[in-house]
C-alpha cells in the first residue's frame, strides 16, 4: 500500500494492509473488509461494542438459566440426529445434575473429537430450559481441564460473517503491536483533570475491558480516545474554517438607513434574539474576512426578519443579496414573506425559480446584471451559469440540513469576490450536532418566541374518534378559525402520500364544503398558490395538505392543527408542523391524531411533543432516539462517522474539543510547537489528510 506524501514514517505499519498481521489470510481479510477494516490503524479504533459476563459456576445447578455460565462436566452419551433436520445431542453432567449441549449440523469427527464419552470438559454458554431440563445450544467455548481458564468477562467486537470473537481479538491484538510511541496531544491539564490514560494505554485498555463498566462511554480510556475522535474532527474543521477565513471578503458597512425603514414599518420591535443575531451578522459582513454564519432558529422564531436585514446590510453598502431555498414552494414562500419588507425599504426584490422561463427571465438576469435588482430570492437557479450579478455581497443559503462541509466549501468558491455566506436552518439541532457538522461555522441561535405567543395546546387523540374532531372542528371554524388538517405519511412513496390527501379532502369537502382546500406536492404550481392564497387570506378556513408546508408557510391566524397518523412521523418534522400554528396572538391547539396501539417509539415522540414545545429540546430526544446519523441525514449530510465517539452520551467532550482546537491553531498556526507537532500525528492517525495540507498554509 502505498503511503501518501508527508505520513510520518513511524505511522507506516499501522497503514499498510491489514493481512500483513500475522494470522490474517485473504479470508479474514474480506470478512474485515465487509467492516471497513482495511489497515491495521481500522482495527485499533474497532473497539468492543459490548461484552459478555460468564460466571463461573461450580454445579449445573447453581446456574440461574437463561444465563451465560462456565461449568466442568463430565461427557455422556452422544444422540446423534435420527431424523433429519434434528440436532446432535450431547449428554453431560455433573454427578448431580445434567446438562444436554445441542449442536445443529456438527461434523461428525470434529464432535466426537471434542467431547469424546468419559471425557472432562469445561464448557462456556449460555444455560436455557427446554422441558424443565437445562440445555446449551452451541456453547462458546469446549475446553480441556488442563487449558487456561476463561475469563469472566468477554469483549464483543463487532463481527462480520467469517470471523471470530476470538479471531477478532488476535487481530485487535497484532496491530496494537504496531502503535508507535507518541507524543501526547491532549492538554496536560485536561488529561490530569479527567484522569485519562496516555493514547498506548487508553487503546488497550479499550481492547481490554475487564467488566461493562470499561465499556461505557465514561470510562477514562473510551473517554479519551473519544476525545482523540472528536479533537482530530475539530482541528479539521478549525482549519477549514481558518482556510475560509483567509478568503478575504469585502467589507459590507451600511448606514442602517434601510434596516431603520423596514423596522419603522412592522407592528412589534425585533426580539433580543433577532437583534442579537443581526448585530453578530452585521459585524461579520463588516469585518475584511468573508463570513460564514450559521442562523438556526426554532420553528416561528422570526428567522425571516433577520435574513432580510441581513441582505439589507449588503445593499446599503451598494451591494446585492441573494437568498437560496431548497425547494420551489419554500422559495416562494420567502419571496413573499420578504416583499412587503422590501417594500418597506424601497428596495427591489425579485424571485427566480427554475420555473421562470423566456423573455421574463432574460429580463430578469439583465436587470440583475444591470444592478437593478438589490435582492434576488430563489432555488439553486440562481447559481446557474448565465446568472451574473452586478455587485454580489451576501449569499443566504436556507439549508435544511443538505450541504455538509465539502459542498459549502464548493458554493464559496462561486463568484470573483465570494460573498459573505449566511447559512439558515429551521431546525434546531443539538449543541453536539451542530457542532460537528457547522464546526467550521461561527454559530447564531434564534431561541426566544416573539413576545405574545400563547402556547400551543398539544393533545394527543386515537383515530377512533374521529367524528369528536371534525364535530369540535366544525364548531371553531363557524367561528372563524383557520385550520390546517395535514394526511398522514403512508409510506415513502409520494402517490401513496396523494391518495390519502385527496380521499381526506373529498370527505372534508363533503362535510364542510366551499371553505375546504387542499394542497400537495404534485400539483401545478399555479393551484398551489392559489389554495395557499385563499387560506392565508382567509377565503378559505381549512387547509388540508400533505407535508409541503412543513417549513416557511407563515399564516399566523391560523390557530388549530390536526395532523392525522402523527406517529408516522419523525420528532423533528412533526415539530415543524406544528409549528404552522401558534404563530400569531389567538391560543392555538395541535392535534396529534394516532392510530392504536401506539408502539414505544411512537408514544415517545408524541408525549414529547405533547409535553414541550422547545425545538432545542425537542432535538436532544430526537438524538437520543435516533442517533446522529438519523437525525442529521445520510451520508450526504457530511456528518463524520466516528468510530469510537459517541455524540449522543459524550457530546460535552466535542464542545470541548472545539475549544481546544481553535485556541491551538491560533497559539501555533503552523502547528509546529511540540504539541502541534503532536496534532499533526493525532491526525495522520485518524487520516484527515485533506485537512493536514490546510495546516502548512498556516
Ligand atoms: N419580533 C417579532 N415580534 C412579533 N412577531 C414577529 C417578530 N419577528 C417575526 N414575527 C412574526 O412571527 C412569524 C414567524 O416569523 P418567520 O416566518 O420569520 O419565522 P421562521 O423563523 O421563518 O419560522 P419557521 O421556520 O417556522 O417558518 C411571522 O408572522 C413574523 O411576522
Amino acid at each position: 500500500m502505498t503511503q501518501p506524501k508527508g505520513r510520518p514514517p513511524a505511522l507506516f505499519p499501522l497503514f499498510s494492509d491489514v493481512d500483513t498481521l500475522p494470522g490474517i489470510g485473504p479470508k479474514s481479510r474480506a470478512a474485515l473488509a465487509q467492516l471497513g477494516i482495511e489497515r491495521p490503524r481500522d482495527l485499533i479504533l474497532t473497539l468492543p461494542a459490548s461484552g459478555i459476563t460468564r460466571r463461573r459456576i461450580a454445579r449445573i445447578a447453581d446456574a440461574r438459566p437463561p444465563e451465560v455460565v462456565t461449568v466442568a462436566v463430565t461427557v455422556g452419551r452422544h444422540h446423534p440426529p435420527t431424523v433429519k433436520g434434528r440436532p446432535w445431542r450431547v449428554h453431560c453432567g455433573d454427578g448431580v445434575g445434567d446438562l444436554t449441549l445441542v449442536f445443529f449440523h456438527p461434523r461428525k469427527e470434529w464432535i466426537e473429537a471434542q467431547l469424546p464419552t468419559g471425557a472432562r470438559r469445561v464448557v462456556s454458554g449460555k444455560i436455557e430450559l427446554f422441558d424443565g431440563l437445562a440445555q446449551m445450544v452451541h456453547p462458546d467455548h469446549i475446553l480441556r481441564e488442563d487449558e487456561p481458564a476463561l475469563p469472566e468477562f468477554e469483549p464483543v467486537y463487532p463481527l462480520a460473517a467469517g470471523l471470530t470473537r476470538k479471531g477478532m481479538a488476535k487481530a485487535a491484538e497484532a496491530a496494537l503491536t504496531r502503535l508507535p510511541h507518541v507524543r501526547e496531544w491532549i492538554d496536560p491539564q485536561l488529561v490530569a483533570q479527567r484522569g485519562w490514560p496516555d493514547l498506548a494505554t487508553a487503546l488497550r485498555r479499550a481492547h481490554d475491558p475487564q467488566s461493562m463498566r470499561d465499556l461505557s462511554p465514561d470510562a477514562p480510556a473510551r473517554a479519551r480516545l473519544a476525545y482523540d475522535e472528536f479533537l482530530a474532527h475539530q482541528m479539521t474543521l478549525a482549519l477549514v474554517r481558518r482556510e475560509k477565513r483567509r478568503l478575504k471578503g469585502r467589507p459590507s458597512r451600511g448606514d442602517g438607513r434601510l434596516r431603520r425603514a423596514v423596522l419603522d414599518s412592522l407592528p412589534w420591535p425585533p426580539t433580543g434574539a433577532q437583534r442579537r443575531a443581526v448585530e453578530e451578522i452585521a459585524a461579520d459582513m463588516a469585518s475584511d474576512r468573508r463570513m460564514n454564519r450559521l442562523l438556526q432558529g426554532d420553528v416561528g422564531s422570526g428567522k425571516t426578519l433577520v435574513a432580510m436585514l441581513a441582505a439589507l446590510v449588503a445593499v446599503e453598502a451598494g451591494g446585492q443579496a441573494v437568498m437560496m431555498a431548497p425547494t420551489e414552494i419554500l422559495a416562494r414562500q420567502h419571496a413573499r414573506a420578504l416583499e412587503p419588507l422590501a417594500r418597506a425599504a424601497g428596495i427591489r426584490l425579485a424571485a427566480l425559480t427554475g420555473r421562470d422561463k423566456g423573455d421574463l427571465r432574460a429580463q430578469l438576469l439583465e436587470d440583475l446584471a444591470q444592478g437593478r435588482i438589490d435582492i434576488l430570492v430563489g432555488t439553486h437557479a440562481v447559481f446557474q451559469k448565465d446568472v451574473h450579478f452586478h455587485d454580489l455581497r451576501l449569499a443566504i443559503i436556507d439549508e435544511q440540513h443538505r450541504f455538509g462541509v465539502a459542498q459549502r466549501l464548493e458554493l464559496s468558491a462561486k463568484g470573483q469576490v465570494p460573498p459573505d455566506m449566511l447559512i439558515m436552518t429551521a431546525t434546531p439541532i443539538p449543541r453536539s450536532l451542530a457542532l460537528t457538522q457547522y464546526g467550521d461555522l461561527d454559530i447564531s441561535i434564534l431561541d426566544e418566541k416573539p413576545p405574545g405567543r400563547q402556547p400551543i395546546t398539544t393533545v394527543m387523540i386515537s383515530d377512533q374518534r374521529l367524528d369528536e374532531v371534525t364535530a369540535r372542528l366544525r364548531r371553531v371554524l363557524d367561528q372563524g378559525a383557520r385550520a390546517y388538517w395535514v394526511c398522514p405519511l403512508v409510506d415513502e412513496s409520494e402517490n401513496s402520500d396523494l391518495t390519502a390527501a385527496e380521499a381526506r379532502f373529498q370527505s372534508l369537502r363533503a362535510q364542510f364544503g366551499e371553505t375546504v382546500r387542499l394542497v400537495h406536492g404534485q400539483m401545478p404550481p399555479d393551484q398551489r398558490d392559489a389554495a395557499m392564497a385563499d387560506f392565508a387570506q382567509g377565503r378559505a378556513q381549512l387547509l388540508v395538505a400533505t407535508t409541503v408546508i412543513e417549513v416557511g408557510v407563515d399564516v399566523p391566524q391560523a390557530t388549530i392543527m390536526v395532523i392525522e397518523r402523527a406517529e408516522s412521523f419523525g420528532l423533528a418534522q412533526l415539530h415543524q408542523l406544528r409549528g404552522r400554528v401558534g404563530r400569531g396572538t389567538g391560543a392555538s391547539t395541535c392535534l396529534l391524531m394516532y392510530h392504536p396501539p401506539l408502539n414505544e417509539s411512537g408514544a415517545r415522540r408524541l408525549t414529547t411533543l405533547r409535553d414541550t414545545e422547545d425545538g432545542f429540546r425537542i432535538a436532544e430526544v430526537d438524538l437520543e432516539m435516533r442517533g446522529a446519523g438519523d437525525v442529521i441525514g445520510t451520508a450526504q449530510s457530511g456528518l463524520p462517522r466516528f468510530r469510537i465517539a459517541d455524540l449522543e452520551h459524550q457530546a460535552g467532550l466535542m464542545a470541548v474539543a472545539r475549544q481546544d482546537a481553535r485556541a491551538l491553531l491560533d497559539r501555533d498556526p503552523a502547528l509546529e510547537s511540540p504539541r502541534g507537532q503532536a496534532i499533526r500525528m493525532l491526525m495522520w492517525l485518524m487520516s484527515q489528510d485533506e485537512a493536514i495540507r490546510l495546516i502548512s498554509v498556516g
